[in-house]
């Protein structure tokens, strides 16, 4: 019997624009990106005062497209920075709005997502959702011990793509992701390298706020004494540091752009300290790898490059030549947020797996302090 047709309205909100995408199961039959102004942006003192545009944007749009939005069987947001989550697709709930609102773990575009789903399938009496948001964490206890008591590690990553990524390659490898040990490295504007044990990211970089290897617009790791006597030298603001850290590190601290391509020129035309920084860069990647090669105890089925970057023949063949002794590369360049957003809702809708609840009193707060 054929599987009837659910249709699904996808949203991914970034800093300047909404990526909207309608699909019926995993086709995609629409997609837009929808650019929003940057002076019109800055009038909203918070990303939740955004909520009202953003909506009537993504709103219009499927009107002028004659997309009819009482067809949809549900809509499906990216999560923001909740709090620490495993996994999944979770129904969109009024807790998870509330932590949405105020930022739980941050100000983040992404923040929106889950607002917007919801707002929109309350309308229709139809069910929302959010997929992986960048706060999954599955790590380890023991990933957890930094060596700092005041600190314990957060797992921030690009959990969305890394975890779509890692079933496709696992259905493509005829077995189910759940039964495999990977290391996902997602190479975009930041970097993130995952240590998958059976469907689990058992330890990951925080790519977000500074752990791990640099990347196109990130610092990651930085020698903490000399940081420590960065911030009280009193040149510099917090703000300065921070952006010099996530934003204005990396690739554009040291060659003023975050565009590989245009760093690959660079390089074509003879300039060496661009060489040496792209290459640094992927020898970091490479370093992060073997890391996450020791987490599995070298028990790795396959290593997957994914992100804007896997699109780099020379960068991925230069990674490659530093882990390819651990295990198979497979290069899986570029990203799909609204067809994995679409993916997870949809298993969701044909009962091959369970909506996860969020639930503040039932999430598990496990801190080694
Ligand atoms: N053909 C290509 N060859 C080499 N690098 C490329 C190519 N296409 C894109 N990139 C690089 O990929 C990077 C951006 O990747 P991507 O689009 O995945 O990042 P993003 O979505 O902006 O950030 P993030 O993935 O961290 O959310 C840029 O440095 C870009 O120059
Ligand atoms: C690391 C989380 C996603 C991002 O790059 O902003």
């Amino acid at each position: 019997m054929q599987d009837q047709i659910k249709r699904m309205l996808v949203i991914n909100p970034g800093s300047t624009s909404t990526k909207i995408g309608v699909f019926d199961n995993d086709s995609s039959v629409f997609e837009k990106t929808l650019r929003h102004d940057t002076d019109e942006i800055k009038k909203f003192k918070t990303i939740f005062d955004q909520y009202e545009f953003r909506k009537n944007a993504i709103l219009e749009t499927l009107d002028a497209e004659g997309i009819n939005i009482s067809k949809l069987s549900a809509v499906v947001g990216r999560g923001g920075l909740l709090r620490p989550i495993p996994g999944g697709t979770y129904a969109v709930n009024k807790e998870m709005i509330e932590d949405l609102k105020v930022g739980y773990a941050g100000q983040h575009a992404s923040n929106l997502g889950g607002i917007l789903a919801y707002e929109i399938a309350s309308g229709l009496n139809i069910p929302s959702f959010i997929v992986d948001p960048v706060v999954v964490d599955e790590l380890a206890p023991i990933a957890r011990v930094t060596g700092f008591p005041q600190i314990d590690k957060t797992s921030i990553f690009h959990a969305l793509n890394q975890k779509a990524v890692a079933r496709r390659v696992s259905k493509k490898l005829g077995k189910k992701y759940e039964d495999l040990n990977l290391i996902v490295t997602h190479m975009g504007g930041g970097v993130s390298v995952g240590a998958h044990e059976k469907g689990r990211v058992i330890d990951v970089n925080n790519a977000l706020h500074g752990e791990g290897p640099f990347s196109p617009e990130r610092a990651g790791t930085v020698p903490a004494g000399d940081l420590i006597d960065m911030c009280f030298s009193g040149e510099y603001y917090r703000e300065e540091i921070m952006s010099m850290l996530v934003g204005e590190g990396g690739l554009v601290g040291y060659l003023g752009t975050n565009d590989a391509v245009k760093v690959e020129k660079m390089i074509e035309a003879g300039d060496e300290k661009a060489k040496l920084v792209y290459d640094a860069m992927g020898y970091q990647i490479a370093k992060e790898i073997g890391t996450a090669s020791a987490v599995l105890k070298g028990k790795v089925d396959a290593i997957i490059l994914t992100g804007g970057l896997a699109y780099g023949k020379a960068f991925v063949n230069d990674i490659s030549s530093y882990v390819n002794w651990i295990a198979d590369v497979i290069i899986e360049p570029g990203e799909d947020e609204l067809q994995a957003l679409a993916e997870g809702a949809l298993r969701v809708l044909r009962g091959e797996e369970e909506a996860k609840n969020y639930s503040i009193d039932e999430l598990n707060t496990t801190t080694v302090k």
